[in-house]
């Protein structure tokens, strides 16, 4: 790129970062003058500073990427594991809680949130200045630390803490391997490569039989890993709330729906449909999984929502997604969260079954991350330039949530073009991607003899 035009691209971004920080400070005044009501939804953005955001994070990256020194950012990026292994001890040893009550000016001295964390104060400030320089944590003076506002949030958060750790421990371990199975995998059939979490773990179940084992705990007595608790309470209480699905029950026109029958696919406990029948009291479900999951879901349902059961509102069957769907002709399937585990030819075998049942006005909604690349999708909104379609680093979370599922199941994310093809392999095709806000959006399939 010649000088004339780095410097028009990055004053383009800079009046990026202008425009969109004002929309997002127009959005934090219109969120202080209606607080959020934590007991009723989750916490959504508006569309606006959903927008603003993405923006803003996008032309951050994009700035950095052509203002910084090339080598150190790309040194930055070779070591930039230290940050995640920072951020776990933190999580691990609870030193926001730690400094949950120090005076935000004066902090509490390394030698004090040492004491308390049993590790050596010129080892532990290390590793607290390498998360203040991130803003998480902040050194109020030489040696004397407080909490900022993102390190507040783990303040006595459970759910948070162990989602941190969850993806810092196991997921970090697997990540690590991901060369060894990368590399020759071009001569393997998919079936015979390992995921990352087995090449680590020495392991050929999968990750889940692996953490549902009984082990001998640290006090010898016999009982599950230590980490379940960790992953049940971070993935479920945590990241299905907060981080990835919250949006789908509100970006698609549910109250359109009406009274119809949506059959929820390896539905899991409450899974989409308790959250949608809490919300549109008119739906009808039928909740689908494995027996054993089934009885989870009958005994969670019946406690927190007796009336949809009583009523026949939701039906519990049990069901194979390998097999043929019992329940033929219904208005919607759901699939939420399913797609992304399983390799193509395992969606495909999915979806046929789905394709086998459907009536001609039938659809199938895929509930997963949808991802957008650098190029653009034309079923999917593009940045503005001059960053790349997919908004750059506002995406990353995205890919790297695709590398996570690849790496502990052998699952991944797909783009939309991806979900075209997997779709037309079934009989099927894209009508819709429903763009939602947030790492979960939804993808709508019909019968590929559907007529508007
Ligand atoms: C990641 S969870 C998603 C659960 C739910 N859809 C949600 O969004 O909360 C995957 C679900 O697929 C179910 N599952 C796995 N294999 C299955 C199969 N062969 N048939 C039906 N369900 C299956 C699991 O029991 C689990 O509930």
């Amino acid at each position: 790129m010649s000088v004339a035009e780095k410097a028009a691209q990055l004053r383009a971004l800079v009046r990026m970062i202008s425009d969109s920080a004002e929309a997002v400070i127009q959005e934090w005044e219109a969120e202080g003058r209606t607080p959020h009501d934590v007991t009723s939804v989750p916490r959504l953005p508006s569309r606006e500073l959903f927008e603003a955001r993405r923006l803003f994070v996008g032309a951050c990256g994009m700035g950095v990427d052509l203002v910084h020194d090339p080598f150190t950012r790309m040194t930055e990026l070779a070591t930039s594991f230290f940050n995640s292994v920072s951020l776990r001890i933190a999580a691990d040893t609870r030193i926001a809680d730690v400094l949950r009550d120090a005076d935000r000016e004066k902090g509490i001295s390394i030698q004090e949130i040492s004491r308390q964390v049993r590790i050596a104060p010129e080892d532990l400030s290390r590793v607290l200045r390498t998360l203040t320089s991130l803003h998480i944590f902040k050194e109020v003076k030489d040696d004397f630390y407080a909490n900022t506002d993102t390190s507040r949030l783990l303040v006595d958060n459970e759910p948070l803490r162990c989602w941190l750790l969850s993806q810092s421990t196991e997921v970090f371990t697997a990540s690590n391997k991901l060369p060894d199975i990368l590399y020759g995998s071009l001569d393997k059939p998919s079936s015979e490569r390992k995921s990352g979490f087995q090449t680590a773990y020495g392991n050929t179940g999968s990750f889940w039989e692996w953490i549902e084992e009984t082990v001998v705990r640290s006090d010898g007595t016999l009982g599950p890993r230590p980490e379940l608790d960790i992953w049940l309470n971070g993935m479920w209480k945590f990241g299905l709330e907060h981080v990835q699905a919250p949006a789908v029950c509100f970006d698609f026109p549910w109250e359109a729906v009406g009274s119809k029958t949506i059959v929820d696919v390896g539905a899991g406990v409450g899974g989409m449909s308790f959250e949608l029948a809490t919300r549109y009291p008119k739906l009808q479900f039928i909740v689908e999984d494995r027996p054993v999951i089934l009885q989870q879901a009958e005994a969670f349902w019946s406690s927190s929502l007796p009336d949809a059961v009583q009523n026949n509102r939701v039906r519990f069957v049990p069901h194979d997604f390998f097999s043929e769907q019992p329940i033929k002709g219904a208005d919607m399937y759901i699939l939420r969260h399913i797609m992304h585990d399983w390799a193509d030819d395992e969606c495909v075998t999915i979806l046929k079954s789905l394709r086998g049942a459907m009536a001609s006005e039938s659809l199938v909604l895929i509930a997963d991350n949808v991802m957008q690349t650098t190029a653009g999708s034309p079923h999917l909104k593009a940045a503005p330039p001059p960053l790349p379609a997919n908004y750059g680093l506002a995406h990353s979370f995205a890919n790297l949530h695709d590398l996570f599922m690849f790496v502990m199941f052998k699952g991944g994310e797909r783009t939309a073009g991806e979900f075209v093809a997997l779709a037309a392999r079934a009989g099927l095709k894209l009508t819709r991607v429903w763009e939602c806000r947030g790492l979960t959006s939804l993808t709508e399939l019909r019968r590929d003899d559907y007529v508007a």
